[in-house]
């Protein structure tokens, strides 16, 4: 199979999980190719057996160049088998009421963009501080307090469960592999 791994970010660690994610792929002996969301204008599709969408949370939303994508290729990725990683500190808060939020955050793409994939997996994110300017500094700390994280600036912290993210994808990369399977079985005659 060939997979499509395409992300958006705005402080690097959803390319980092998406790396993280083609690596997993390819280690179950899958071919894959990783788009930033900022170049997704040329992807052929046509290359693609299936696709795993990777994206952070910020202020309550995805980032558009992922959303408006998305809602571009709604029709053709829903001929594909589909996942989505989304990744947000909520994730990772020890408030039920966070992650019923940020369910509510990834439906409302789905809604949005007529994309509806066959797994989702809610990744927990990464706060760097340090790299932050000032301001942006003063609004992770609140929504990390909010959250119930961590409000040490002088340091980065990272929350993603690297196992439970490898898990799914092989989760999903069975389920593919089975609908394959399945497809060609059909094809096939008795
Ligand atoms: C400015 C800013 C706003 C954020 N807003 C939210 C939010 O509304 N909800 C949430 O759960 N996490 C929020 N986060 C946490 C991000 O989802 C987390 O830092 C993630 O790892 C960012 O991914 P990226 O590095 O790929 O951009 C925010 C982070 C930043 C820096």
């Amino acid at each position: 199979m060939h997979v499509l791994v395409i992300y958006g970010t705005v402080e690097g660690h959803t390319r980092k999980i998406a790396r993280n994610v083609s690596s997993t792929v390819q280690s179950l002996g899958h071919q894959t190719t990783v788009f930033d969301a900022g170049d997704l204008g040329d992807v052929d599709l046509d290359i693609a057996d299936a696709v795993i969408v990777c994206a952070p949370v910020h202020i309550g939303a995805y980032p558009t160049a992922i959303a408006h994508w998305l809602k571009a290729k709604a029709a053709r990725l829903s001929t594909l088998p589909g996942a989505f990683v989304s990744v947000s500190l909520a994730a990772a808060s020890p408030f039920p009421e966070e992650h019923a939020e940020i369910q509510k955050i990834t439906e409302a793409l789905f809604e949005r963009t007529g994309w509806r994939p066959r797994m989702v997996h809610q990744a927990g994110g990464a706060l760097r501080y340090p790299q932050c300017d000032f301001l942006k500094r003063l609004l992770m700390k609140h929504i990390a307090y909010k959250e119930g994280g961590p409000t040490d600036v002088t340091k980065d912290h990272e929350f993603t469960n690297w196992n439970a993210l490898a898990a799914f994808v092989e989760g999903f990369i069975g389920d593919c592999a089975q609908t394959a399977g399945a497809a060609a079985k059909e094809k096939s005659p008795a």
